[in-house]
């Protein structure tokens, strides 16, 4: 009898801020891996996310969205977007459908075919996301232009929030995969360390929690993680978290008058953080100010830019 044929490869989601990349991943691994927020720019770093079923291993990396840097920070983001598409089987081209006038965004999507998708040199798929918001016809036409101006390898129209279209996206990616053995576990989500879900639960709560500038001013470092539950289920993991901001308003905001905003961050992450681990959690943050982190080489590197 013949080996059942198994492939397993690295698929890139590449797009706009606010295409829906997070969500996308969040759906296909059916877990909550990657922070969601209404808010642009959420994801900062690459997120790796493992899919996993019996015929084959798909190795998502999430990118930071592609946009005009303005400043440090985001060329550093945009670096590491670079530097992803080169591990790339193949790249999704994450584009959502909008209410507008144009069924999508016509000029970032001339863009990221030309500027980044066509230098890359790898294998597209055109994944039109947020089908939900445009009827039939609009998806078919949108399909078929982008099929004429771009001949990506594949277009499909998915909606990421309700989750259609996505078992047709992972047979179409399959072939792009080289066949191979698993590189991960099968019950393996992610090889990112669960410090760095705890200090993402955080950044999503802050998007959520605070306006304007705070949340793009503020990094979490997790400065101590003490795992003491598992020898002695007396006492919870104790996790001790940096929230870095650039200025001193940008800290009272955080906390809030008498602590409140403070212990509502601190509430509201560590319902998740528990979720996530599966254990009893003792949270402490504290609100440090360093000057222009955004702006500094060696405070982004510290951070792991
Ligand atoms: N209607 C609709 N909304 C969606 C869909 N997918 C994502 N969204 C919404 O779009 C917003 C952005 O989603 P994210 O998944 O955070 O987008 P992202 O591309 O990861 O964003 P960045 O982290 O900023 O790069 C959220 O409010 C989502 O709920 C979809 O299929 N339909």
């Amino acid at each position: 009898m013949d080996t059942p044929l198994f492939s397993c490869g690295f698929a890139v989601i590449a797009g706009q801020p606010n295409a829906g990349k997070s969500t996308l991943l969040n759906k296909l691994l059916d877990y909550k891996l990657s922070i969601v927020t209404p808010k642009p720019q959420t994801t900062r770093k690459k997120i790796t996310g493992i899919y996993h079923d019996n015929r084959r291993q798909i190795i998502f990396l999430d990118t930071p969205g592609i946009m005009q840097p303005q400043q440090k920070l985001h060329e550093s983001m945009l670096a590491i977007t670079r530097r992803t598409l080169e591990e790339a089987d193949v790249v999704i081209a994450l584009i959502p459908y909008t209410k507008g006038s144009e069924p999508y965004d016509l000029d970032f999507t001339a863009e990221l075919f030309n500027a980044w998708l066509k230098p890359a040199g790898k294998p597209v798929i055109a994944v039109l996301n947020k089908s939900d918001l445009a009827n039939r016809a609009v998806q078919e036409k949108a399909e078929s232009v982008m099929t004429q101006l771009y001949s990506p390898a594949a277009v499909i129209s998915v909606s990421a929030l309700e989750g259609t279209g996505l078992e047709k996206l992972v047979e179409i990616l399959t072939p792009f995969l080289p066949m191979d053995e698993p590189l991960y576990p099968e019950d393996m989500l992610s090889t990112a360390p669960e410090r760095f879900f705890v200090s993402e639960i955080i950044r999503e709560k802050i998007f959520l929690l605070y306006g304007k500038e705070v949340p793009y001013a503020a990094e979490v470092v997790v400065d101590e993680f003490k795992e003491q539950y598992e020898n002695d289920p007396s006492r919870k993991d104790l996790i001790r978290c940096s929230v870095i901001v650039e200025r001193d308003t940008q800290k009272q905001i955080l906390i809030g008058s008498q602590g409140n905003a403070l212990k509502k961050l601190g509430k509201a992450a560590r319902a998740d953080i528990e979720e996530m681990l599966g254990r009893p959690v003792f949270l402490e943050l504290f609100i440090k100010v360093r000057p222009d982190w955004r702006k500094k080489h060696n405070l982004l590197k510290s951070y792991g830019y």
